[in-house]
């Protein structure tokens, strides 16, 4: 049996990272096991739903790597297929027409609330009442036996069928509910694994119960636990979550908030860093954890310094590219971004800051750091600042071991220790007191730049 699987967002929102995390375990089991992932938006709430929103869960799932095989469906455009199996059901009798009114229907539930017990509909026009005005159609549940459910995640349930009562499958106006698309297109579409967010596990065995009322293959089911946010509720787009892609402006690399993703309801004996090919190798809906997990940003930022630091520099520049272009800089007007890369990895968490650290590479800062001016610009460092552009003018091939070489001398010469060199030299060329090693930061930077920022220095120094 070929293994498809699928993510079903309502397009009422951003993707968010509770969302990612289910999508990302549906796309490995799919993964993992040669099969299809499938994106189907579920669009029925007009009200709710937007092309914006679509678009957005779109360029989440590709920031994230997700690809999907098929799709993106979406169910506005199958409605006359969910008309034709409304029709089947009340056809085949496993469907009737209720005409209990609102005022029925709430009068039922205040008794049945009295009396302590649950609410739910009592099946009045289940053997068929002719009646006028309104009408909603039911599915006919069964009244007899259970639905054991054997999940993946959470193990063996089981629901008595006289818990159930005869869920709408369509509304007045004609238009499908919620239970009842979602049984179409996973038939339709012939999903044999659902995996998803605990939040539905109620309104599976109703699902079954339909599935098995139109004949279909019943799917297996997983139900992976939520993400909830510091305040203990589920994370969801109308509450708290943030997009997947403010971690994008926020620095994180994709592969960072995947392998975080994975680990907050999943584990491999205690291995923290898995690359996809990994995760796609070892994953296990069977592993992953029932109880809920809740987002911790640390953590977050530890795996993405990982990232960082033993990525190829290549594609940390990549990414580190985009961030630079939010700046208005362009990474062709300096050094090679993946030497950058390689420069700043070790100091830089996010993405973020190593974009801000490396702007003074591409574009002249027009202040200095003052606090960085204080300590290192005092009276008498022009003449060192001097010294060392003479020095470096007279470099003919600039590479970190001759530029390291002047700054020994230049400090020898001077007889002071090298930091009273290096510092103000650094600040006279990056505006601030931080970079990576002095010669590594003069090589990137090259020769006309270092000169002509020292030359400033000095008059900076000069006329303070
Ligand atoms: N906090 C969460 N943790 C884990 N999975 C989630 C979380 N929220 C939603 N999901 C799952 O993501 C999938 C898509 O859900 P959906 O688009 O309805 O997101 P939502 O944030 O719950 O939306 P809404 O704000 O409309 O309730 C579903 O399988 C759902 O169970």
């Amino acid at each position: 049996m070929s293994i498809r699987t699928r993510f079903a967002p309502s397009p009422t929102g951003y993707l968010h990272v509770g969302g990612a995390r289910t999508a990302l375990f549906s796309w490995l089991y799919a993964r993992k096991h040669g099969g299809k992932f499938i994106l189907r938006i579920e669009d029925t709430d007009l009200e709710r739903s937007s092309q914006e929103s679509v678009n957005a869960i779109l360029e989440g799932m590709t920031w994230l790597g997700l690809e999907y095989d098929e799709g993106p469906f979406y169910q506005t455009h199958r409605f006359d297929r969910y008309k034709e199996v409304i029709q089947q059901l009340l056809d085949q009798g496993d469907a009737y027409y209720c005409y209990c009114s609102r005022e029925e229907l709430d009068a039922l539930r205040e008794q049945q609330m009295a009396a302590k017990e649950k609410p739910r509909y009592n099946g009045k026009c289940r053997n068929g009442i002719e009646g006028g005005g309104e009408r909603v159609v039911r599915f006919k549940n069964p009244e007899q036996g259970e639905v054991v459910i054997d999940d993946l995640v959470k193990g063996r349930i089981v629901v008595a069928n006289k818990e159930l009562d005869d869920l709408i499958i369509a509304r007045s106006d004609g238009t499908p509910t919620y239970n009842l698309t979602v049984v179409v297109d996973d038939m339709d579409m012939g999903v044999t694994h659902v995996i998803r967010g605990d939040d539905h596990v109620n309104n599976t065995p109703r699902q079954i119960n339909i599935l098995k009322a139109l004949g279909a293959q019943l799917p297996v089911y997983a139900h992976v636990p939520m993400i909830l946010g510091a305040d203990g509720a589920r994370l969801s787009k109308r509450h708290g979550a943030v997009s997947v892609m403010q971690y994008r402006n926020d620095g994180y690399l994709p592969e960072a908030l995947l392998n975080y993703l994975v680990r907050l309801g999943w584990s491999h004996g205690d291995q923290e860093l898995f690359s996809i090919d990994e995760m796609i190798a070892l994953f296990e809906l069977e592993k992953v954890n029932v109880s809920a997990s809740t987002f911790n940003t640390e953590k977050l930022i530890w795996l993405n310094h990982q990232y960082i630091m033993t990525s190829d520099p290549a594609h940390v520049a990549h990414h580190l590219s985009w961030h630079l272009g939010e700046r208005g800089v362009d990474p062709v007007t300096g050094p090679a971004l993946a030497e950058v890369v390689k420069a700043q990895r070790e100091r830089c968490k996010t993405l973020v800051d190593m974009a801000e650290e490396s702007l003074y590479f591409y574009r002249d800062f027009e202040t200095y750091d003052e606090k960085a001016v204080k300590k290192n610009f005092k009276a008498g460092v022009d003449e060192i600042l001097q010294l060392l552009w003479s020095r470096f003018d007279a470099i003919a091939v600039w590479e970190a071991e001759a530029l390291h070489q002047v700054v020994l001398d230049s400090a020898e010469q001077m007889q002071l220790n090298l930091g009273k060199v290096a510092q103000p030299l650094r600040v006279a060329v990056c505006g601030c007191g931080v970079s990576p090693a002095i010669d590594v930061t003069l090589s990137l930077l090259g020769k006309e730049k270092t000169l002509d920022r020292i030359a400033r220095a000095i008059s900076f120094i000069k006329n303070s």
